[in-house]
């Protein structure tokens, strides 16, 4: 078997798929990314060509046409069928990626492909059990903004080979040129479970009128040398995500310090999702 993961594909195409499908073929890899409909799939395509035109008015890459050659945004799941590996970066929502994972199994047609997901906080068990190749399926949670940012958490589930954590491994650390980490298979992995309780505890801090949001953040960004506070990373992660994931959290540990907080539902419930749609607990534009 050749073990070198060549063709890779990304189902969604916001925020994190677009990123992963960027550093993917930026390391050179054939990247076929699925979005649900034609202008998703425009407005996904657009996203990564900004960011590797910005990258390569920076200096930081020689030919963005070159890499944008390299990545085909389409609107059918079918076209995975050749991937050696499909990376999973849809909605946070169980349900939804359950339904893709039952999909990606029948449509991946190499018995040797692995079925990865992006989750940030859902069991890879859950979506492990409906394949019929759960020693293939894995997490591979990137961190946003992913075209800077080194880390790359690699969640098996209990049924995962070792083999193909070691694939994945071999792909993030000596391919994308990442750094990746392991952890076991439950909620939060390390990153998220340290770093929600601090953006919700900041959130609670501010919904009480302790502090405003710009104090709270200079406070951490001066103070503990943080690039940025826990609320502007907030918005930066996207308010919807951040409940999602704090949601995840709270239903597998049931820990106050998971639970959030009024404020942040009335965000979501109003749109302020953060900097993706403009406003969140700062504005920005769009
Ligand atoms: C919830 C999920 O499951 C997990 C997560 O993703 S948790 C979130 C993790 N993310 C973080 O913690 C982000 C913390 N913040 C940061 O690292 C920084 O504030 C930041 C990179 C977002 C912005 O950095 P800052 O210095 O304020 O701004 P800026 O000067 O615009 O950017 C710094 C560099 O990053 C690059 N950059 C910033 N945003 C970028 C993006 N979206 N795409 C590509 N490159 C980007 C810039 O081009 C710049 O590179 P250069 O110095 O070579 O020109």
């Amino acid at each position: 078997m050749d073990n070198t993961l060549h063709r890779i594909g990304v189902v969604g195409c916001g925020l994190m798929g677009a990123g992963i499908a960027e550093v993917c073929a930026r390391a050179g890899s054939d990247v076929v990314v699925v979005e649900s409909s034609r202008e998703r799939a425009d407005a996904g395509r657009g996203r990564i060509e900004k960011s590797l035109r910005r990258a390569q008015e920076r200096g930081r890459l020689d030919n963005a046409d070159a890499v944008l050659e390299r990545v085909r945004v389409v609107t059918e799941l079918g076209e995975l069928a050749d991937r050696d590996m499909v990376i999973e970066a849809i909605i946070e929502d169980e349900g939804a990626k359950v339904d893709l994972f039952k999909q990606l199994d029948e449509i991946v047609e190499s018995p040797d492909a692995i079925l990865a997901s992006n989750t940030s906080s859902i069991p890879i068990m859950k979506l492990a059990t409906v394949t019929k190749r759960p020693e293939q399926v894995l997490g591979v949670h990137f961190f946003n903004p992913v075209p800077v940012l080194k880390l790359v958490e690699l969640v098996p589930s209990l049924m995962t080979a070792d083999e193909t954590l070691e694939r994945a491994r071999t792909y993030v650390d000596g391919e994308l040129g990442k750094r990746a980490i392991t952890c076991q298979d439950r909620a939060g992995f390390v990153v998220n479970s340290l770093l929600i309780p601090f953006i919700l505890s900041a959130i609670r801090m501010y919904e009480s009128g302790f502090a405003t949001a710009e104090d709270i953040d200079q406070g951490f960004v001066l103070g503990a040398a943080h690039p940025q506070g826990p609320l502007a990373l907030a918005d930066l992660i996207g308010l919807d995500t951040t409940m999602a994931v704090a949601e995840s959290l709270y239903h597998e540990f049931k820990e106050p310090l998971y639970a959030p907080p009024p404020l942040l539902q009335r965000m979501v419930d109003a749109n302020l999702l953060g900097r993706k749609v403009g406003r969140g607990f700062y504005t920005y534009e769009t």
